[in-house]
């Protein structure tokens, strides 16, 4: 058997014990939880990297969130660092699909193996420890609080967290309707920002030939809009003036790509455009379990 054949039965072998771990995580209490962790050590971390995998299916997109932040760390985010891939079974703003569940933690294990693969020459970076976590939580501010939370303690050493999300989810972070129990709505943010938690912000890049991409603005406007925010723009809204470094912007290199156009390609077996916006791993395992084949929405994918 070849090496992707050995890994797709692996993780077929593995699917009943996610689905078990599953749903004792729905049935229990706790906010957060780790399922597995690829590349594991028992190093704990001082700067944790947090990937919000709602992803359905991770995209190469996705993979240049996780490697850039790795790679090019600012100077304010210590090393030992490590990254959690964390799913959230209840999202702000959509109704769930439990029924694709087991098969959204299947496709974070595949994808973090696909992230180790794929920072393999740098030696050092690529020992990085992947965390693959569960939370209930569907706002940032609350999954920070979950983790930092959760007894007994996940990650003893307190370090910072730094979600990576792309320009379009800095937005929604921003938005005030969010917190309507809050006045003003963005001091909800300050119990994550008074922690030295952060954002690092990929830009969205605008690509013609994907029209859902037009929402998020050129990459000037992206811009703009974080230096509206940093000069005070929603500071009626509760947005405070220190909170300014705990937001950085990057460049990304995903032009076009999304989940929603692999979720396409994959419903008309175009595997090629599947290879291309996807990781190997997870190109193999959607085509493997035929996970978009019904619904290219996603909704009614195979548990
Ligand atoms: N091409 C991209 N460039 C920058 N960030 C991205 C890109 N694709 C996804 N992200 C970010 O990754 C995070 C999770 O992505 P999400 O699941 O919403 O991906 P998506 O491709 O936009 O999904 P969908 O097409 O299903 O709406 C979000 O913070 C999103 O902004
Ligand atoms: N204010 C917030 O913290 C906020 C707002 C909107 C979405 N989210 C979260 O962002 C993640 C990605 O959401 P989508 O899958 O809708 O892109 C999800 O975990 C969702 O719950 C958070």
């Amino acid at each position: 058997m070849d090496d992707m054949s050995t890994r797709l039965s692996t993780l077929r072998s593995l699917l009943p014990s996610l689905q078990s771990t599953l749903e004792i995580f729905n049935a229990s209490p706790s906010k957060f939880h780790i399922v597995r962790t690829i590349n594991p050590s028992p190093t704990q971390p001082r700067t944790l990297y947090i990937l919000d995998s709602s992803f359905n299916p991770p995209s190469r997109a996705h993979l240049s969130l996780a490697t850039s932040a790795l790679r090019h760390q600012k100077p304010d985010e210590e090393r030992p660092t490590r990254l959690l891939l964390l799913f959230s079974t209840h999202n702000a703003d959509k109704a769930p699909s439990p029924a694709s569940f087991v098969q959204r933690i299947a496709m974070m294990t595949v994808f973090a193996q696909d992230v180790i693969q794929t920072l393999k020459s740098d030696e050092d970076i690529s020992k990085v420890s992947i965390d693959i976590g569960l939370t209930k939580e569907p706002y940032y501010t609350d999954k920070s609080v979950a983790i930092a939370s959760e007894a007994p303690e996940v990650y003893a050493s307190k370090p910072i967290h730094v979600h990576l999300v792309g320009y379009d989810t800095l937005i929604r972070f921003c938005n005030p309707k969010y917190y309507p129990k809050y006045t003003p709505p963005l001091s909800a943010l300050e119990p994550f920002f008074d922690a030295g938690h952060k954002l690092r912000v990929t830009q969205r890049p605008f690509d013609p030939n994907d029209s859902s991409s037009k929402e998020f603005g050129t990459l000037e406007d992206q811009e703009k809009y974080l230096q509206h925010i940093k000069e005070g723009g929603l500071e009626k809204e509760g947005f405070e003036a220190s909170w300014r470094g705990n937001i950085d912007m990057v460049q990304g290199t995903g032009m076009g790509i999304s989940s929603t156009r692999v979720r396409k390609a994959a419903k008309e077996e175009r595997w090629d455009e599947v290879e291309s916006l996807c990781t190997e791993g997870v190109a193999a395992w959607i085509k493997d379990q035929e996970l978009y084949k019904e619904d290219a929405s996603g909704k009614k994918m195979m548990g």
